[in-house]
């Protein structure tokens, strides 16, 4: 299986052939077609001999060629199984060969909170739903397993409210995040938002129950278009209130996991002036539970993200500080990490390359990574294990079921625990 999930063969010249929607063990007739990174990809004709692990796909939008979930012909099983051989080639790819990972947590379908539609103005209406894989075509979605019902029984009455909308000439967007208090859309336009379009969405935020409604041409900032309501969320029992398309964990059960993991890292106590620092914080969704542990230190590059992080930490009345900080451009230094008997990071996509190569040469006794990318974790990994450091844990997270996103939580230790650490 390939990274992206695309079934991997060999053409006889020995050029890699990424076949979608085949599976490991299967004889298939396929035809290769454009070129895809350092091999070709191929277009399935027929199953010949079909893998034990093949299921029938619990969506109708699968069959359509659905880009959101490119596995659900893969029994949930083999999913976790691969998204546990993924992280264990990224370590040991990285030098930890026989790092100790852990079976995937797998979280159920029907569970993520978080959606971001395309959105078209054609000929027959609104289509809102997810790009066709490899197409910038939209499919109109009616159904989804992976998403909350409350989300796609959202779906029906944006259309309608969208036909109508004229700041929606051809394309746009929208982010749905389902927050406790309701579903906090941020919609996206190609057109400008006129007053009477102002009340259109007003008026649909109190028919559809949602408590807030944001809104932004193209990609400028976005604005509070109509609020009903509080829009809150509760993260590890602080209420947060986070900007209009704030990041979210894809799912609670998700978010459990990885706090579990996070937790279960760390040492049972840290003690004397232990202080943990949280990079990458976002709104706090790891800073909140581990201040049960230590006074954490916050960074974060989203000012938003921050406001809301501070203003949840003073109400719940928790020892967390949040810093606004670039850490891409301007990391914690060497010196600065001196202070935390704990480092928990969980960046981007694109990993942490600047803060792994000062935490790789500091002091600090204990790393904890959160990836949301192989690729990355494994570059990153690179430099722990070229400074020395092992690997103690290393935990994967499955909250993408039937897609080929993979996560994880690895903890690093340091060769040997420096002199004078608080714990
Ligand atoms: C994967 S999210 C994790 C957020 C949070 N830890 C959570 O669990 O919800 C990554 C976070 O990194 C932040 N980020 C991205 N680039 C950054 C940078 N250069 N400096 C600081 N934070 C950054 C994003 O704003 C986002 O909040």
């Amino acid at each position: 299986m390939g990274a992206a999930g695309d079934g991997l063969s060999v053409l006889p010249d020995g050029t890699p052939c990424f076949v979608a929607r085949a599976l490991p063990g299967e004889t298939v007739r396929a035809t290769p077609g454009a070129k895809r990174g350092d091999g070709r990809a191929a277009t399935l004709i027929d199953i010949v001999a079909s893998s034990p692990d093949r299921v029938a796909p619990p969506c109708p939008h699968f069959a359509q060629g659905c880009g959101g979930c490119t596995v659900q012909h893969w029994a949930p099983a083999a999913q976790a199984a691969w998204k546990r051989d993924k992280v264990r080639e990224a370590l040991s790819r990285a030098g930890y060969p026989d790092a100790p990972v852990t079976d995937t947590v797998t979280t159920a379908p029907g569970h993520r909170r978080r959606a971001d539609l395309a959105l078209r103005r054609g000929p027959g209406g609104i289509v809102a739903g997810f790009h066709r894989a490899g197409s910038a075509e939209v499919l109109d979605i009616a159904a989804c397993t992976v998403l909350d019902p409350r989300l796609v029984d959202l779906l029906t009455p944006l259309r309608a409210m969208l036909k109508r909308l004229p700041a929606l000439r051809r394309e746009g967007s929208a982010v749905v995040n389902l927050l406790d208090t309701g579903p906090d859309l941020l919609l996206r336009t190609d057109g400008s938002l006129a007053p009477s379009d102002r009340a259109m969405l007003a008026a649909f935020a109190a028919e559809a129950g949602i408590p807030r409604i944001a809104w932004a041409l193209k990609d400028g900032p976005a604005e509070i278009a109509a609020q009903i309501g509080p829009a809150t969320i509760a993260l590890s029992g602080a209420t947060i209130a986070p900007a209009p398309g704030a990041f979210l964990q894809a799912s609670p059960e998700g978010e459990a996991a990885i706090v579990a993991a996070v937790l279960a890292a760390l040492p049972a106590k840290l003690t004397g002036r232990g202080r943990i620092a949280d990079l990458h914080a976002g709104l706090g969704t790891l800073s909140i539970p581990l201040a049960a542990r230590g006074r954490v230190a916050a960074f974060e590059g989203d000012a938003a993200a921050v406001a809301a992080l501070s203003g949840a930490a003073g109400r719940a009345g928790v020892p967390v500080t949040a810093t606004r900080r670039d850490l891409a451009r301007q990391p914690l230094t060497v010196q600065e990490l001196i202070a935390f008997a704990a480092v928990v990071l969980d960046p981007p996509h694109a990993g942490a390359a600047e803060q792994v190569a000062l935490l790789a040469r500091s002091q600090v006794p204990l790393v904890v990574y959160v990836s949301c990318n192989p690729a990355a974790l494994s570059r990153d990994a690179r430099v722990f294990a070229q400074a020395g450091w092992r690997v103690s844990t290393a935990t994967p997270i499955d909250q993408f079921v039937h897609s080929a996103q993979t996560e994880a939580v690895v903890a690093f230790s340091a060769a040997r625990p420096s002199k004078g650490k608080a714990w």
